[in-house]
Protein backbone atom coordinates (compact mmCIF):
# COMPACT_ATOMS: atom_id res chain seq x y z
CA UNK A 1 0.00 0.00 0.00
CA UNK A 2 1.31 3.25 -0.79
CA UNK A 3 1.71 6.57 1.23
CA UNK A 4 2.65 10.02 0.45
CA UNK A 5 5.64 11.97 2.42
CA UNK A 6 4.90 15.90 3.02
CA UNK A 7 6.95 18.32 3.37
CA UNK A 8 4.73 21.49 4.12
CA UNK A 9 5.36 24.89 4.12
CA UNK A 10 6.95 25.35 0.38
CA UNK A 11 4.72 27.76 -1.95
CA UNK A 12 3.38 26.28 -4.92
CA UNK A 13 4.77 28.06 -8.46
CA UNK A 14 3.67 27.30 -11.83
CA UNK A 15 0.92 25.52 -14.59
CA UNK A 16 -0.46 22.41 -14.64
CA UNK A 17 -2.57 20.67 -17.70
CA UNK A 18 -5.70 18.60 -15.66
CA UNK A 19 -5.97 15.40 -17.34
CA UNK A 20 -9.37 14.51 -18.34
CA UNK A 21 -12.40 14.48 -16.20
CA UNK A 22 -12.94 11.01 -14.30
CA UNK A 23 -16.79 11.65 -14.36
CA UNK A 24 -16.84 12.17 -17.99
CA UNK A 25 -14.63 8.95 -19.17
CA UNK A 26 -16.69 6.38 -17.03
CA UNK A 27 -19.61 6.94 -18.70
CA UNK A 28 -18.06 7.32 -22.13
CA UNK A 29 -16.33 4.40 -21.64
CA UNK A 30 -19.71 2.28 -20.83
CA UNK A 31 -21.83 4.33 -24.12
CA UNK A 32 -18.09 2.79 -25.87
CA UNK A 33 -20.68 -0.41 -25.64
CA UNK A 34 -23.27 0.35 -27.65
CA UNK A 35 -20.90 1.77 -30.73
CA UNK A 36 -20.56 -1.46 -33.00
CA UNK A 37 -17.28 -0.65 -34.29
CA UNK A 38 -13.95 1.68 -33.07
CA UNK A 39 -14.13 3.83 -30.52
CA UNK A 40 -11.08 5.88 -29.48
CA UNK A 41 -11.45 8.50 -26.39
CA UNK A 42 -8.85 11.22 -26.03
CA UNK A 43 -7.60 12.84 -22.90
CA UNK A 44 -8.23 9.44 -21.00
CA UNK A 45 -6.65 10.11 -17.66
CA UNK A 46 -4.56 6.58 -16.20
CA UNK A 47 -6.63 6.22 -13.29
CA UNK A 48 -7.69 3.27 -11.30
CA UNK A 49 -11.14 3.80 -12.00
CA UNK A 50 -10.77 3.78 -15.38
CA UNK A 51 -8.43 -0.18 -15.47
CA UNK A 52 -11.79 -1.23 -14.25
CA UNK A 53 -13.60 0.06 -16.59
CA UNK A 54 -11.84 -1.62 -19.23
CA UNK A 55 -11.86 -4.45 -17.26
CA UNK A 56 -15.67 -4.34 -17.75
CA UNK A 57 -15.18 -4.05 -21.21
CA UNK A 58 -12.96 -6.97 -21.87
CA UNK A 59 -15.01 -9.05 -19.25
CA UNK A 60 -17.74 -8.11 -21.83
CA UNK A 61 -15.87 -9.37 -25.39
CA UNK A 62 -14.78 -6.20 -25.82
CA UNK A 63 -11.33 -4.76 -27.45
CA UNK A 64 -9.77 -2.14 -25.08
CA UNK A 65 -6.59 -1.07 -24.69
CA UNK A 66 -4.81 2.41 -23.83
CA UNK A 67 -2.45 4.28 -26.76
CA UNK A 68 -0.75 7.21 -25.21
CA UNK A 69 -3.38 9.44 -23.85
CA UNK A 70 -5.86 7.66 -25.81
CA UNK A 71 -7.98 4.42 -25.02
CA UNK A 72 -9.37 2.13 -27.87
CA UNK A 73 -12.35 0.35 -27.59
CA UNK A 74 -13.79 -2.04 -30.14
CA UNK A 75 -17.82 -3.36 -29.17
CA UNK A 76 -18.36 -4.83 -32.39
CA UNK A 77 -18.94 -8.27 -30.97
CA UNK A 78 -19.40 -8.36 -27.01
CA UNK A 79 -20.07 -11.45 -25.73
CA UNK A 80 -20.88 -11.28 -22.42
CA UNK A 81 -23.68 -9.39 -20.50
CA UNK A 82 -22.78 -10.07 -17.04
CA UNK A 83 -20.41 -7.79 -14.54
CA UNK A 84 -18.58 -9.41 -12.07
CA UNK A 85 -18.97 -8.55 -8.13
CA UNK A 86 -15.31 -8.03 -7.86
CA UNK A 87 -15.06 -5.14 -10.92
CA UNK A 88 -19.35 -4.02 -9.57
CA UNK A 89 -17.44 -3.32 -6.20
CA UNK A 90 -14.46 -1.12 -7.44
CA UNK A 91 -16.45 1.71 -8.51
CA UNK A 92 -19.64 3.35 -8.23
CA UNK A 93 -19.39 3.78 -11.53
CA UNK A 94 -19.92 -0.02 -12.75
CA UNK A 95 -23.61 0.95 -12.28
CA UNK A 96 -23.82 2.82 -15.53
CA UNK A 97 -23.30 -0.36 -17.30
CA UNK A 98 -26.75 -1.26 -16.48
CA UNK A 99 -28.05 0.36 -19.44
CA UNK A 100 -25.36 0.12 -21.86
CA UNK A 101 -25.36 -3.71 -21.27
CA UNK A 102 -28.94 -4.42 -21.10
CA UNK A 103 -29.26 -1.72 -24.45
CA UNK A 104 -26.77 -3.08 -26.60
CA UNK A 105 -27.60 -6.81 -25.43
CA UNK A 106 -31.19 -7.29 -23.99
CA UNK A 107 -30.20 -8.64 -20.74
CA UNK A 108 -27.91 -7.62 -17.88
CA UNK A 109 -26.38 -9.23 -14.89
CA UNK A 110 -24.87 -6.83 -11.89
CA UNK A 111 -24.88 -6.66 -8.40
CA UNK A 112 -24.68 -3.10 -6.36
CA UNK A 113 -21.90 -1.10 -7.21
CA UNK A 114 -18.95 0.40 -4.97
CA UNK A 115 -17.26 3.75 -5.01
CA UNK A 116 -16.48 6.55 -1.61
CA UNK A 117 -18.14 5.41 1.30
CA UNK A 118 -20.45 8.72 1.17
CA UNK A 119 -23.24 7.44 3.24
CA UNK A 120 -26.20 5.23 1.39
CA UNK A 121 -26.20 5.61 -2.26
CA UNK A 122 -28.67 3.95 -3.12
CA UNK A 123 -29.85 3.28 -6.86
CA UNK A 124 -33.29 3.17 -7.01
CA UNK A 125 -33.60 6.20 -9.56
CA UNK A 126 -31.84 4.35 -11.83
CA UNK A 127 -33.73 1.29 -11.58
CA UNK A 128 -37.14 3.54 -12.14
CA UNK A 129 -35.37 4.77 -15.42
CA UNK A 130 -34.90 1.48 -16.77
CA UNK A 131 -37.81 0.19 -15.72
CA UNK A 132 -39.67 3.16 -17.18
CA UNK A 133 -38.13 2.25 -20.64
CA UNK A 134 -39.77 -1.05 -20.00
CA UNK A 135 -36.77 -3.36 -18.61
CA UNK A 136 -37.62 -6.12 -16.21
CA UNK A 137 -35.71 -5.99 -13.20
CA UNK A 138 -35.52 -8.95 -10.47
CA UNK A 139 -33.25 -8.61 -7.64
CA UNK A 140 -32.36 -11.12 -5.70
CA UNK A 141 -29.25 -11.43 -2.90
CA UNK A 142 -27.83 -8.21 -3.76
CA UNK A 143 -27.69 -9.44 -7.70
CA UNK A 144 -29.87 -7.86 -10.04
CA UNK A 145 -30.93 -9.30 -13.54
CA UNK A 146 -32.48 -6.88 -16.12
CA UNK A 147 -34.18 -7.46 -19.64
CA UNK A 148 -36.39 -6.86 -22.01
CA UNK A 149 -36.84 -4.88 -25.38
CA UNK A 150 -36.49 -0.92 -24.26
CA UNK A 151 -39.05 1.65 -25.72
CA UNK A 152 -38.95 5.49 -25.28
CA UNK A 153 -40.62 7.03 -22.49
CA UNK A 154 -41.38 9.89 -20.62
CA UNK A 155 -39.17 9.60 -17.55
CA UNK A 156 -39.08 11.77 -14.48
CA UNK A 157 -36.16 11.84 -12.26
CA UNK A 158 -37.36 12.77 -8.15
CA UNK A 159 -34.11 14.13 -8.02
CA UNK A 160 -31.29 15.01 -10.49
CA UNK A 161 -28.86 11.93 -9.84
CA UNK A 162 -25.96 12.43 -12.13
CA UNK A 163 -25.78 8.50 -12.43
CA UNK A 164 -29.12 7.84 -12.85
CA UNK A 165 -29.12 10.44 -15.98
CA UNK A 166 -26.46 8.79 -17.36
CA UNK A 167 -28.08 5.41 -16.91
CA UNK A 168 -31.17 6.89 -18.74
CA UNK A 169 -29.21 8.46 -21.44
CA UNK A 170 -27.52 5.05 -22.27
CA UNK A 171 -30.52 2.57 -22.38
CA UNK A 172 -32.58 5.33 -24.05
CA UNK A 173 -30.14 5.35 -27.16
CA UNK A 174 -31.02 2.11 -27.74
CA UNK A 175 -34.90 2.02 -26.92
CA UNK A 176 -37.13 2.62 -29.58
CA UNK A 177 -38.55 6.14 -30.61
CA UNK A 178 -38.40 8.55 -27.86
CA UNK A 179 -37.43 9.65 -24.25
CA UNK A 180 -37.25 12.43 -22.66
CA UNK A 181 -35.79 12.82 -19.00
CA UNK A 182 -37.02 15.62 -16.78
CA UNK A 183 -35.34 17.00 -13.77
CA UNK A 184 -32.06 15.72 -15.16
CA UNK A 185 -28.74 16.65 -14.05
CA UNK A 186 -27.07 19.70 -15.56
CA UNK A 187 -23.44 18.96 -14.79
CA UNK A 188 -20.92 19.69 -17.35
CA UNK A 189 -19.94 15.64 -17.83
CA UNK A 190 -23.72 14.97 -18.54
CA UNK A 191 -22.89 17.39 -21.48
CA UNK A 192 -19.88 15.75 -22.49
CA UNK A 193 -21.50 12.24 -22.42
CA UNK A 194 -24.02 13.57 -24.84
CA UNK A 195 -20.92 14.73 -27.22
CA UNK A 196 -19.17 11.25 -27.27
CA UNK A 197 -22.83 9.78 -27.78
CA UNK A 198 -23.37 12.32 -31.05
CA UNK A 199 -19.73 11.38 -31.93
CA UNK A 200 -20.72 7.76 -32.18
CA UNK A 201 -24.32 8.54 -33.95
CA UNK A 202 -27.00 9.01 -31.23
CA UNK A 203 -29.81 11.61 -31.54
CA UNK A 204 -29.70 13.50 -27.78
CA UNK A 205 -30.10 16.82 -27.35
CA UNK A 206 -30.52 19.17 -23.96
CA UNK A 207 -27.97 18.09 -22.06
CA UNK A 208 -26.79 20.66 -19.44
CA UNK A 209 -30.43 21.79 -19.32
CA UNK A 210 -33.26 20.17 -17.02
CA UNK A 211 -34.85 18.09 -20.12
CA UNK A 212 -32.51 15.84 -22.24
CA UNK A 213 -34.49 14.29 -25.38
CA UNK A 214 -32.91 10.83 -27.23
CA UNK A 215 -34.18 10.01 -30.52
CA UNK A 216 -33.58 6.20 -29.52
CA UNK A 217 -32.91 3.21 -31.78
CA UNK A 218 -30.86 5.24 -34.38
CA UNK A 219 -27.82 3.21 -35.73
CA UNK A 220 -24.84 3.87 -34.22
CA UNK A 221 -21.60 3.69 -35.19
CA UNK A 222 -17.68 3.89 -34.17
CA UNK A 223 -16.46 7.63 -33.65
CA UNK A 224 -13.35 9.27 -31.75
CA UNK A 225 -14.54 11.79 -28.73
CA UNK A 226 -11.81 13.98 -26.59
CA UNK A 227 -12.89 14.20 -22.64
CA UNK A 228 -13.11 17.55 -20.87
CA UNK A 229 -10.82 18.51 -18.72
CA UNK A 230 -11.82 17.61 -14.51
CA UNK A 231 -12.81 20.39 -13.06
CA UNK A 232 -12.53 18.66 -9.43
CA UNK A 233 -8.70 18.02 -10.39
CA UNK A 234 -8.42 21.71 -11.21
CA UNK A 235 -10.62 22.86 -8.06
CA UNK A 236 -7.74 20.49 -6.06
CA UNK A 237 -4.60 22.24 -7.42
CA UNK A 238 -6.34 25.75 -6.90
CA UNK A 239 -7.23 24.60 -3.05
CA UNK A 240 -3.63 23.56 -2.56
CA UNK A 241 -1.72 27.11 -3.67
CA UNK A 242 -4.39 28.71 -0.99
CA UNK A 243 -2.80 26.47 1.45
CA UNK A 244 0.54 26.64 0.64
CA UNK A 245 0.57 29.77 -0.89
CA UNK A 246 2.24 30.59 -4.06
CA UNK A 247 0.95 31.15 -7.61
CA UNK A 248 -0.69 28.51 -9.30
CA UNK A 249 -1.93 28.19 -13.06
CA UNK A 250 -3.93 25.08 -14.03
CA UNK A 251 -5.12 24.89 -17.67
CA UNK A 252 -7.47 22.73 -20.16
CA UNK A 253 -10.50 23.55 -18.04
CA UNK A 254 -13.09 25.31 -18.51
CA UNK A 255 -13.24 28.63 -16.45
CA UNK A 256 -17.26 28.74 -16.36
CA UNK A 257 -17.05 24.81 -14.82
CA UNK A 258 -15.39 26.51 -11.61
CA UNK A 259 -17.07 29.52 -11.01
CA UNK A 260 -18.72 28.79 -7.78
CA UNK A 261 -15.00 27.15 -6.52
CA UNK A 262 -13.21 30.34 -7.90
CA UNK A 263 -15.73 32.78 -6.01
CA UNK A 264 -15.10 31.05 -2.97
CA UNK A 265 -11.27 31.46 -3.34
CA UNK A 266 -11.31 34.51 -4.20
CA UNK A 267 -14.07 35.54 -0.87
CA UNK A 268 -11.31 33.71 1.14
CA UNK A 269 -8.48 36.16 -0.30
CA UNK A 270 -6.57 35.18 -3.25
CA UNK A 271 -6.43 36.65 -6.21
CA UNK A 272 -8.02 34.18 -9.02
CA UNK A 273 -7.77 35.33 -13.20
CA UNK A 274 -9.83 32.79 -15.15
CA UNK A 275 -8.87 32.66 -19.19
CA UNK A 276 -10.76 30.88 -21.80
CA UNK A 277 -9.11 27.08 -20.58
CA UNK A 278 -7.64 28.15 -17.68
CA UNK A 279 -7.38 29.50 -14.76
CA UNK A 280 -4.62 31.33 -11.89
CA UNK A 281 -4.88 31.67 -8.58
CA UNK A 282 -2.21 33.82 -6.54
CA UNK A 283 -2.19 33.81 -2.37
CA UNK A 284 0.34 35.75 -0.87
CA UNK A 285 -1.34 37.18 1.87
CA UNK A 286 -3.22 35.54 4.65
CA UNK A 287 -6.80 33.40 4.06
CA UNK A 288 -10.27 34.67 5.42
CA UNK A 289 -12.90 32.70 6.03
CA UNK A 290 -16.01 32.95 3.96
CA UNK A 291 -19.66 32.85 4.31
CA UNK A 292 -21.39 29.53 4.14
CA UNK A 293 -20.63 27.29 1.46
CA UNK A 294 -23.63 24.80 0.43
CA UNK A 295 -23.07 22.12 -1.75
CA UNK A 296 -25.59 22.04 -4.26
CA UNK A 297 -26.46 19.97 -7.97
CA UNK A 298 -24.22 21.81 -10.69
CA UNK A 299 -24.11 24.81 -10.97
CA UNK A 300 -24.20 25.04 -7.64
CA UNK A 301 -20.84 24.05 -5.35
CA UNK A 302 -19.71 20.80 -5.74
CA UNK A 303 -19.55 18.11 -3.12
CA UNK A 304 -16.31 16.77 -4.63
CA UNK A 305 -15.07 20.11 -4.07
CA UNK A 306 -15.84 20.54 -0.37
CA UNK A 307 -13.46 18.04 1.24
CA UNK A 308 -10.53 19.90 -0.68
CA UNK A 309 -11.78 23.69 -0.06
CA UNK A 310 -12.47 22.72 3.49
CA UNK A 311 -8.97 21.89 3.76
CA UNK A 312 -7.67 24.99 2.29
CA UNK A 313 -9.86 27.27 4.85
CA UNK A 314 -8.67 25.36 7.78
CA UNK A 315 -6.16 28.26 8.34
CA UNK A 316 -8.74 31.39 7.15
CA UNK A 317 -9.33 33.94 9.64
CA UNK A 318 -12.53 33.83 11.41
CA UNK A 319 -15.06 30.43 10.62
CA UNK A 320 -16.74 29.24 7.74
CA UNK A 321 -19.32 27.09 7.69
CA UNK A 322 -19.93 24.23 5.19
CA UNK A 323 -23.47 22.19 4.48
CA UNK A 324 -23.25 19.26 2.78
CA UNK A 325 -26.20 18.95 0.82
CA UNK A 326 -25.72 15.86 -1.80
CA UNK A 327 -24.07 13.25 0.71
CA UNK A 328 -25.25 12.54 4.10
CA UNK A 329 -21.54 11.49 5.10
CA UNK A 330 -19.26 13.53 3.57
CA UNK A 331 -17.31 14.55 6.56
CA UNK A 332 -14.72 11.51 7.05
CA UNK A 333 -11.48 13.70 6.28
CA UNK A 334 -12.65 16.14 9.57
CA UNK A 335 -11.13 13.80 12.04
CA UNK A 336 -7.95 13.84 10.29
CA UNK A 337 -7.92 17.19 9.21
CA UNK A 338 -8.22 17.86 13.54
CA UNK A 339 -5.17 15.51 14.15
CA UNK A 340 -3.22 18.23 11.88
CA UNK A 341 -4.66 20.92 14.43
CA UNK A 342 -7.27 22.22 12.64
CA UNK A 343 -10.32 23.15 14.59
CA UNK A 344 -13.92 21.78 12.98
CA UNK A 345 -16.98 20.74 14.34
CA UNK A 346 -19.26 18.33 12.59
CA UNK A 347 -23.24 18.23 14.10
CA UNK A 348 -25.37 16.07 11.29
CA UNK A 349 -24.82 17.86 7.29
CA UNK A 350 -22.79 20.83 9.13
CA UNK A 351 -19.33 21.33 9.23
CA UNK A 352 -18.11 24.44 11.27
CA UNK A 353 -14.59 25.74 10.47
CA UNK A 354 -12.90 27.75 12.89
CA UNK A 355 -9.45 28.92 11.24
CA UNK A 356 -6.65 28.39 13.22
CA UNK A 357 -3.00 30.26 12.66
CA UNK A 358 -0.91 27.04 11.25
CA UNK A 359 -1.07 23.42 10.83
CA UNK A 360 1.09 20.69 12.03
CA UNK A 361 2.44 17.67 9.79
CA UNK A 362 0.93 14.54 11.12
CA UNK A 363 -0.04 10.69 9.83
CA UNK A 364 -2.98 10.77 8.27
CA UNK A 365 -5.01 8.20 6.42
CA UNK A 366 -7.39 8.87 3.52
CA UNK A 367 -10.75 7.35 3.64
CA UNK A 368 -12.32 8.25 0.42
CA UNK A 369 -10.73 10.13 -2.52
CA UNK A 370 -11.58 13.75 -2.14
CA UNK A 371 -10.76 12.91 1.58
CA UNK A 372 -7.47 12.00 0.77
CA UNK A 373 -6.69 15.05 -1.96
CA UNK A 374 -7.89 17.25 1.18
CA UNK A 375 -5.54 15.46 3.28
CA UNK A 376 -2.56 16.50 0.60
CA UNK A 377 -3.69 19.70 0.73
CA UNK A 378 -4.00 20.37 3.89
CA UNK A 379 -0.23 19.23 4.24
CA UNK A 380 1.08 21.19 1.85
CA UNK A 381 -0.07 23.94 3.88
CA UNK A 382 1.15 22.74 7.48
CA UNK A 383 4.42 22.93 9.38
CA UNK A 384 6.60 20.12 8.22
CA UNK A 385 6.37 16.56 7.60
CA UNK A 386 3.41 14.20 6.99
CA UNK A 387 2.55 11.24 6.15
CA UNK A 388 -0.54 10.16 4.23
CA UNK A 389 -1.80 7.23 3.98
CA UNK A 390 -5.01 4.99 1.91
CA UNK A 391 -3.23 6.75 -1.57
CA UNK A 392 -5.16 4.38 -3.29
CA UNK A 393 -8.47 5.99 -2.82
CA UNK A 394 -6.64 8.89 -4.56
CA UNK A 395 -5.65 7.50 -7.61
CA UNK A 396 -8.84 6.40 -8.18
CA UNK A 397 -9.42 10.44 -9.51
CA UNK A 398 -6.20 11.53 -9.27
CA UNK A 399 -3.69 10.50 -12.69
CA UNK A 400 -0.92 11.57 -10.58
CA UNK A 401 -0.83 13.91 -7.60
CA UNK A 402 2.35 13.99 -6.61
CA UNK A 403 3.77 14.12 -10.17
CA UNK A 404 1.66 16.89 -10.60
CA UNK A 405 2.09 18.76 -7.06
CA UNK A 406 6.08 18.11 -7.26
CA UNK A 407 5.86 20.02 -10.78
CA UNK A 408 4.46 22.75 -8.91
CA UNK A 409 7.25 23.36 -6.24
CA UNK A 410 5.61 21.11 -3.42
CA UNK A 411 7.84 18.55 -1.49
CA UNK A 412 6.08 15.68 -1.94
CA UNK A 413 6.89 11.85 -2.58
CA UNK A 414 5.17 8.11 -2.60
CA UNK A 415 6.74 5.30 -0.93
C1 LIG B 1 -18.82 8.74 -11.15
C2 LIG B 1 -19.53 10.01 -10.86
O1 LIG B 1 -19.93 10.72 -11.75
N1 LIG B 1 -19.67 10.33 -9.58
C3 LIG B 1 -20.27 11.60 -9.23
C4 LIG B 1 -21.77 11.44 -9.24
O2 LIG B 1 -22.09 10.41 -8.33
P1 LIG B 1 -23.56 9.78 -8.36
O3 LIG B 1 -24.00 9.64 -9.76
O4 LIG B 1 -23.52 8.58 -7.50
O5 LIG B 1 -24.37 10.91 -7.62
P2 LIG B 1 -25.91 11.23 -7.74
O6 LIG B 1 -26.08 12.54 -8.42
O7 LIG B 1 -26.62 10.06 -8.29
O8 LIG B 1 -26.30 11.36 -6.21
C5 LIG B 1 -26.86 12.52 -5.65
C6 LIG B 1 -27.80 12.16 -4.53
O9 LIG B 1 -28.86 11.38 -5.05
C7 LIG B 1 -29.05 10.21 -4.27
N2 LIG B 1 -29.53 9.13 -5.15
C8 LIG B 1 -28.86 8.86 -6.30
C9 LIG B 1 -29.28 7.85 -7.12
C10 LIG B 1 -30.41 7.10 -6.76
O10 LIG B 1 -30.84 6.16 -7.46
N3 LIG B 1 -31.06 7.41 -5.61
C11 LIG B 1 -30.65 8.43 -4.79
O11 LIG B 1 -31.28 8.67 -3.76
C12 LIG B 1 -27.67 9.93 -3.71
O12 LIG B 1 -27.72 9.10 -2.57
C13 LIG B 1 -27.16 11.31 -3.42
O13 LIG B 1 -27.64 11.75 -2.19
O14 LIG B 1 -22.37 12.68 -8.85
C14 LIG B 1 -22.05 13.08 -7.51
C15 LIG B 1 -22.81 14.36 -7.21
O15 LIG B 1 -22.36 15.38 -8.00
C16 LIG B 1 -20.53 13.26 -7.39
O16 LIG B 1 -20.21 13.48 -6.04
C17 LIG B 1 -19.78 12.02 -7.86
O17 LIG B 1 -18.40 12.31 -7.98
C1 LIG C 1 -17.57 10.59 -5.10
C2 LIG C 1 -16.79 10.51 -6.16
O1 LIG C 1 -16.70 9.50 -7.01
P1 LIG C 1 -17.62 8.19 -7.16
O2 LIG C 1 -19.01 8.63 -7.44
O3 LIG C 1 -17.00 7.51 -8.34
O4 LIG C 1 -17.50 7.41 -5.88
C3 LIG C 1 -15.89 11.64 -6.51
O5 LIG C 1 -15.41 11.68 -7.67
O6 LIG C 1 -15.62 12.49 -5.66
Amino acid sequence: MSAYIIEGGHPLDGSVRIHGAKNSVLPILAACLLAPGECVIHNCPELSDVAASLDILRHLGCRAERQGDAVVVDASAPTGWDVPDALMREMRSSVIFLGAILGRMGRAELCAPGGCELGPRPIDLHLGAIRGLGGRITEDGGGLRAEGALRGADLVLSLPSVGATENAMLAAVCAAGTTTITNAAREPEIVDLQGFLRAIGAKVHGAGSSVITVEGGVPLHGGSYAVMGDRIVAATYLAAAASAGGTVEVTGVDYRHLSTVSAVLREAGCDVQSGAESIRLRRDGPLQGVRPVRTAPYPGFPTDAQAPLMAALTRGKGCTVFVENIFESRYRHVDELSRMGADIRVEGRVAVVYGVPRLHGAQVRATDLRGGAALAVAALGAEGRSELTGVHHIDRGYQSLEGDLRRLGAEIRRI
